[in-house]
């Protein structure tokens, strides 16, 4: 369960007001275990830690700034829970053809490995939430298109939750641990922002602290790994599946949180595409109402 910060902070009002009590009359040091405790179990409820323990802990009885002054995300995977996910945005218009290609994905999964439904990108309503229910997930397959610079309907929480999380502050990478490879639609023909969403989501994804699996894939482009001049989706997925086993393989098939595992794949040609930024820009003009999605339909 996850408790809106707003509440998280009207609970832990009568904690405050109790504790100044409690500071006037008393000696601090033996009720702020209590005082932690409580916060702890507080924190249980919130992603986010609003530092009242740090406050609260504070020896020289001066309090610094009252309530609330730092967030920081609290990452609590559960290595249990942690499975496979594929996330995808298209643009086709029958809503049962979106998830055609997380299908296919998913299909070419012959070791079995544990994967849960394919689900779209707006799945994940907010920032927060998709942090939270990302923690849940060991390895994210993503497949997505762009137009115009722009994702696909069914795709655009995903990348703002992906841009909100990367612009917080965070004491540590909140999606460390994490390993991800994304596979890319689009046409060269719009060369201005040619494959933008999947090369943010990449980009993004690894801002956070997640680690690629493989490569970037794009369709139809070469594709070193593997010796291709024009990639397919089977052929990534074939070879990302590939991957995964041996991942799992060489941990026999135990899910574990680990963030020291690297690899050496190299990251193709996003440097001089500038996506980043016209993606923001369009993302804006999203926000601002100046783009509608129903027009791009
Ligand atoms: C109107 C329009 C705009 C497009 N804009 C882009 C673009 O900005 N960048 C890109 O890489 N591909 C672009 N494409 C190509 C699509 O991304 C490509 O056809 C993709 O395969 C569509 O996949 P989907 O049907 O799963 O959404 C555009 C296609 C259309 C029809």
């Amino acid at each position: 369960m996850n408790l809106n910060d707003t509440s998280v902070i009207i609970a832990r009002l009568p904690l405050t007001l109790l504790y100044f009590q409690h500071k006037r009359f008393t000696c601090c040091s033996c009720l702020a275990p209590v005082f932690n405790a409580l916060d702890n179990a507080l924190d249980k409820y919130s992603i986010h830690n609003w530092g009242l323990r740090e406050f609260w802990w504070l020896k020289d009885g001066s309090p610094r700034i009252m309530f609330p002054f730092r967030r920081t995300f609290t990452i609590q995977p559960n290595p249990s829970k942690r499975y496979i996910d594929i996330v995808y945005g298209s643009f086709m218009k029958a809503p049962q053809a979106h998830g055609l290609e997380a299908e296919a994905l998913k299909s070419l999964n012959k070791s079995r490995l544990r994967c849960n439904p394919p689900r779209s990108g707006n799945e994940f309503m907010t920032s927060e939430d998709l942090l939270v229910s990302l923690q849940d997930t060991s390895k994210l397959i993503v497949v997505t298109s762009s137009r115009n610079g722009l994702p696909p309907p069914n795709m655009l929480k995903f990348v703002e939750g992906l841009i909100k999380a990367a612009d917080e502050k965070f004491e540590r990478k909140p999606l460390t641990g994490l390993h991800h490879a994304v596979f890319g639609n689009g046409n060269a023909k719009w060369f201005k922002t040619y494959m933008s969403i999947p090369r943010l989501i990449d980009a993004k994804l690894t801002e956070l602290g997640s680690k690629r699996i493989i490569p970037r894939g794009e369709y139809f482009e070469s594709y070193k790994n593997l010796n291709l001049d024009h990639l397919k989706l089977s052929d990534w997925g074939t070879y990302v599946w590939d991957e995964l086993d041996k991942m799992e393989g060489e941990r026999e098939r135990e899910w574990e949180y680990d963030d020291t595992w690297t690899n050496s794949c190299e990251v193709m040609g996003e440097e001089n595409t500038g996506y980043l930024e016209l993606t923001l820009e369009v993302l804006k003009q999203y926000e601002d109402g100046i783009v509608r999605m129903n027009k791009l339909k």
